[in-house]
């Protein structure tokens, strides 16, 4: 039975008097670091010096400082650089300053897993991991809502390092909406799966894949964009209030019962096999290995299918539509 916590189990007592480096100002960083610092905890920004994020950070309010300085002054050093580069500030810029009894922190398990990261045995590691993208949790923060976490503890050097991460949790809210238990493996595992099969990969190709079986059949490009991306967010908002029955519920029994008739023949048998074989390549490290040779050679293939992808006419089509819905921008 997993173990969920929320506010109530949660203390902000166990960050009170203690400095909070979060290292990055990106998708996650802005978004912790902000809603941390209005929970009422004391948080540092560690940035490059030559970090265009740096005003930005200072503009918000924060304290800004560079990697090492922050990591030099704060008890609690979290993590939110790029997965691919953790591993060399961690050596270069984070390890020299982890004292006896600190916190080293992460919102994703990949470089404790995968060994990129092997931290002294004198701190305590744990990760606190909002299940939503960085600009989502600061806009519930904000809302005084919550999107949920999951909490790992790799090491207990203190004996309070799951009261620090759930004090963690809570100061960015994610307690509000309920934070799992679970282990740096179990959510290194389930979020590379996530991601690729999923919520990014797998939703990116089916809706390039029926926009463009529309438009190769005539159809006009706009239309293809609204039934196949613009739509997208209205049915799966119904899905996220109220499950895949909210949805259905919601839809028309034409739509629901091509949904039950077609889904299938969409996502075969044979996609979920290849879903298998995916989860297999995580649990490997097949993918982790790929994801840092990648890097170790300045990122070719990411960066010339980013090309790629940024040039496909679902993104022409839909950057003409959206100028003329303003209010769909938001931070
Ligand atoms: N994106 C998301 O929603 C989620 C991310 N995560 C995890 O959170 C972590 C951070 O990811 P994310 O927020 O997406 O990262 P981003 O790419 O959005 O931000 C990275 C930040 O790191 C800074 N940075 C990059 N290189 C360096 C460096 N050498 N020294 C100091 N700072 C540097 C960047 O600033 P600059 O380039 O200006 O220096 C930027 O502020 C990852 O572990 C990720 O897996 C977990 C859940 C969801
Ligand atoms: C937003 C999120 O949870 C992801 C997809 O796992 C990520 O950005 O790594
Ligand atoms: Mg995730
Ligand atoms: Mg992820």
């Amino acid at each position: 039975m997993v173990k969920v916590y929320y506010d109530a189990d949660a203390n902000l007592e166990f960050l009170k008097g203690k400095k909070i480096a979060v290292l990055g100002y990106g998708s996650q960083g802005h978004a912790q670091a902000q809603s941390l610092r209005d929970s009422g905890l004391d948080v540092v920004v560690g940035l490059r010096k030559d970090s265009a994020r740096w005003a930005k950070a200072e503009a918000d309010g924060l304290q800004v400082a560079t990697v090492p300085d922050a990591c030099a002054q704060a008890q609690v050093i979290q993590v939110l650089l790029p997965d691919e580069i953790q591993g060399r500030v961690y050596a270069e810029e984070i390890e020299p300053y982890l004292a006896e009894g600190k916190s080293l922190m992460f919102s994703h398990g990949f470089n404790i897993h995968f060994g990129q990261i092997v931290p002294p045995n004198y701190v305590d590691v744990f990760l606190v991991a909002p299940k939503s993208p960085g600009h989502l949790v600061r806009r519930m923060y904000a809302e005084g809502n919550g999107v949920p976490g999951l909490v790992a503890v790799h090491q207990d050097y203190t004996g309070k390092a799951k009261d620090i991460a759930l004090a963690y949790a809570k100061g960015i809210g994610c307690t509000k909406a309920g934070v799992f238990e679970t282990s740096f493996q179990e959510e290194t595992e389930t979020d590379l799966f996530g991601e690729q099969a999923v919520l990014c990969g797998g939703v990116s190709e089916l809706i390039k894949a029926g926009f463009d079986t529309l438009v190769e059949a005539g159809y006009a490009p706009e239309m293809a964009y609204f039934e196949c991306l613009h739509e997208l967010k209205l049915i799966v908002d119904l899905i996220y209030e109220g499950g895949l029955s909210r949805m259905r519920y919601s839809v028309s029994n034409t739509a629901e019962y091509g949904d039950y008739m077609i889904g299938p023949r969409i996502i075969t048998e044979e996609t979920r096999e290849e879903m298998r074989q995916v989860l297999l390549e995580i649990q490997d490290g097949t993918f982790a290995r790929n994801w840092m040779l990648e890097n170790q050679v300045k990122a070719p293939q990411l960066n010339a299918i980013r090309k790629m992808e940024a040039e496909h006419p679902i993104e022409e089509v839909g950057a003409e539509l959206r100028k003329m819905m303003p209010w769909l921008r938001k931070k």
